[in-house]
């Protein structure tokens, strides 16, 4: 299945265009506002619900279309909270997909072990 990528850069040019905007007009503007810790509950919030919907998707506590909607659901909060995130610290998706592109190929395996053999 295919994708577009593109989206995520769409929507972090929104999202930076919300800075110093109207808190009562935009989500985005009024997170900025509150500021970074508010960003960051939103994140450790969407990150617990994010497990508690893979957990209910393991114990079949739902339909499994049902679940695999509200773990979607969930990700999607996480990745947007996110993209708040690097946002506020002037990063964007492309700063993400760069760092995944230089582990691409990688494996999680090697990579520990070349850290411990410093
Ligand atoms: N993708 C999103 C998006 N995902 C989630 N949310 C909002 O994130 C909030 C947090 O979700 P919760 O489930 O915690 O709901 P809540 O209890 O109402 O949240 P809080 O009271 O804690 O704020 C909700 O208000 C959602 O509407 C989003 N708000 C905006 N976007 C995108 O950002 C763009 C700019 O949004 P505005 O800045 O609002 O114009 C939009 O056009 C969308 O593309």
């Amino acid at each position: 299945m295919s994708f577009d990528a593109s989206l995520l850069q769409r929507l972090a040019e929104v999202i930076e265009s919300r800075k110093g905007g109207d808190p009562g007009k935009s989500y985005v503007a009024k997170l900025f506002a509150k500021g970074e810790d508010a960003i960051l509950k939103k994140i450790a919030e969407e990150a617990g619900e994010t497990v508690m919907a893979a957990k209910d998707a393991q114990h079949g506590a739902k339909p499994a279309d049902e679940a695999a909607r509200l773990l979607t659901g969930e990700v999607a909060d996480l990745w947007f909270h996110s993209l708040v995130l690097l946002a506020h610290h002037n990063l964007g998706p492309q700063d993400v997909l760069a760092e995944l592109a230089r582990r691409e190929g990688l494996s999680g395996i090697d990579e520990k072990a070349s850290r411990k053999a410093d």
